[in-house]
């Protein structure tokens, strides 16, 4: 019996030899090999006399990157949305499925309310949107007054067709988790294990507070986290454009700093960026206010998933 093994490791051990499966994905080359010497040390500790490794990667399937939340309200599926066209403007084929069944606003976001998807060979092909981003969404399987009341296996089931879908060359899929750290979500993570996660966080301490749980979450399932993203940070004046910060500024980068997460850019709150995503036109998808914001992010996203597999 080995107890400390570091996250994504199995280990069997047998006649003192202990044999560990070691879960690599979307780990860069030196993280991978962290873990490694974490899982040989913890397996040496524990008195065997010989110790194999064997690591295995999921990253060949899908790339799945969470946007997650500690608390509902703070822009999370606005920045998935956004985060997805960005990507796409840099030339990779992002993709997005919206999990969150408290309030599944990627078709609003995206201008595909009508629109439900079409199966092939029993598996659902994504919607693709004027903004050239193939996306599913819990409100496009279920009526949007329904889905609260889904029983967790239900929700389980839909999100698992939607992450099975036809996904072909999609890479990344950003994942539009519920808000919260919640059951809900541990199991979401724990099932479908994204290669990294964003989280998402407005100014205020409390939210920060939040935001700490979300990146426990991550932490204790093993998800290496990309970084933390502030919204609504400071007021950019719809008049003269000037940004001013109600909430005072670099508390988010401060916490990120003394979390030991990258910090990963601040979104403004704009009139434009609301009125853009209530019309169905994210802003990132143009040269307006909140396009550079946006674009700064997934700037940083790319040249981690470039650091991660590509
Ligand atoms: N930077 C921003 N500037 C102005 N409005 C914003 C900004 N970010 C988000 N909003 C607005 O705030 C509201 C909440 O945003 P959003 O739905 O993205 O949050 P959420 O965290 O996904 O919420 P939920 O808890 O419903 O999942 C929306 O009306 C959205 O248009």
């Amino acid at each position: 019996m080995i107890d400390t093994l570091p996250p994504g490791a199995t280990a069997r051990v047998a006649d003192g030899r202990a044999s560990i499966i070691l879960d690599v994905t979307g780990l860069t080359a030196a993280e991978a090999d962290a873990r490694e010497a974490a899982a040989r040390a913890a397996a040496l500790a524990s008195g065997v006399s010989e110790v194999r490794v064997a690591r295995t990667s999921q990253r060949a399937q899908k790339r799945l990157i969470a946007i997650a939340s500690g608390k509902g309200g703070v822009g999370k599926s606005t920045l998935s949305a956004n985060l997805a066209v960005a990507l796409t403007r840099r030339g990779r084929r992002a993709g997005l499925v919206d999990a969150d069944i408290y309030g599944p606003s990627q078709p609003r976001l995206f201008a595909v309310e009508d629109q439900k998807p079409a199966a092939r060979d029993s598996r659902m092909i994504p919607v693709m949107t004027p903004a050239g981003v193939p996306i599913l969404s819990m409100g496009m399987l279920v009526p949007q007054d329904q889905a609260i009341a889904w029983r967790g296996p239900m929700v389980a089931n839909a999100l698992g067709q939607m992450i099975d879908g036809h996904w072909d060359g999609v890479d990344p899929i950003l994942l539009d988790l519920p808000p919260g750290t919640g059951d809900v979500q541990l199991t979401m993570v724990q099932k479908y294990r994204p290669a990294g996660a964003v989280i998402v966080s407005t100014p205020q301490d409390l939210a920060l507070i939040d935001a700490r749980r979300a990146i426990d979450l991550f932490n204790k399932a093993g998800v290496p986290i990309v970084g933390l993203v502030e919204n609504m940070a400071g007021y950019a004046c719809p008049h003269c454009g000037e940004v001013s910060d109600p909430f005072g500024s670099g508390g988010a980068e401060a916490a990120a700093r003394e979390l030991g997460i990258d910090f990963l850019g601040r979104v403004p709150l704009s009139i434009a960026v609301r009125l853009a995503s209530d019309a169905g036109t994210p802003p990132a998808a143009g040269n307006g206010e909140g396009a550079a914001a946006f674009d700064a992010v997934a700037g940083r996203l790319d040249a981690w998933l470039a650091a991660h597999g590509g």
